[in-house]
């Protein structure tokens, strides 16, 4: 893990509003606790034990990251989300609600995702992924071949790849780079199977801000062959 203090200077004070004490204090003695170690990592190395796991890719504030680990205690969930003030809202969730069975990783997931064994993960969320919008940055998005050919690798055979968007093209182009790909298979049988959140995704801060705004929401569940 990048130490708490380079983190700070790289995405604390550019991006976020300036911590209260209540969450310095979060930062300095429960995030050592439960944060993802070095080196190869499986539910042994993370929890003690063989327990299924399921990971989000930038869980912004940690609103569903928390809701999903209150939900399956004997899962384990692995967070990963590179901006200090959303770190330090999902250790108050975790902190708060006493959930032994997150890991965090303030940084780049693919960076933890690497370091999974192969088939080993019952879900994966990447829930309003930064949409990149202009053509030239395409390459940016995290639907793209590269990341989901690791994605693909490190999930279980009928695991489940979960993707929200309220970006019109993000949405588009989801469909359209998910649709070359033989290694997942679309949930949808209709247009309403994507366009209402499934009573087990909970809503996430981001998500809110776009219905609050009017905007229409996707809702894309793919499971891996
Ligand atoms: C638009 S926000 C959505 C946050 C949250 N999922 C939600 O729905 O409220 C996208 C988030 O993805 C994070 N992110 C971008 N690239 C990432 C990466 N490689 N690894 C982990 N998180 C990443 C960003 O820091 C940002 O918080």
């Amino acid at each position: 893990m990048t130490d708490p203090l380079t983190i700070r200077r790289l995405y604390g004070r550019a991006k976020g509003h300036k911590l209260r004490a209540g969450q310095e204090e979060l930062l300095e003695h429960l995030l050592p606790k439960v944060s993802v170690p070095e080196g190869p990592l499986d539910a042994r190395t993370l929890f003690g034990d063989d327990r299924p796991l399921e990971f989000e890719i930038g869980f912004g504030a940690g609103e569903h990251l928390a809701a999903q680990a209150e939900a399956r205690p004997d899962h384990g969930f692995i967070g990963c989300e590179p901006f200090l003030n959303g770190v330090v809202g999902a250790l108050a969730k975790i902190d708060d609600r006493e959930l032994g069975n997150v890991r965090v990783h303030m940084g780049d997931a693919l960076d933890v995702l690497e370091r999974l064994p192969d088939a080993s993960l019952e879900r994966l969320y990447l829930l309003h992924p930064d949409p990149w919008p202009k053509a030239r940055h395409a390459k940016r998005r995290m639907v793209n071949h590269g990341p989901l050919d690791l994605i693909a690798a490190k999930l279980k055979p009928g695991g489940e790849f979960r993707l929200g968007t309220d970006d019109p093209v993000y949405c588009r182009w989801s469909m359209m780079v998910m649709n070359q790909r033989r290694d997942f298979e679309w949930q949808a049988k209709t247009a309403a199977d994507f366009l209402a959140r499934p009573a087990d995704w909970p809503q996430t801060r981001y998500e809110a801000k776009a219905r609050r705004k009017g905007h229409e929401v996707w809702y894309f569940r793919y499971i891996r062959r």
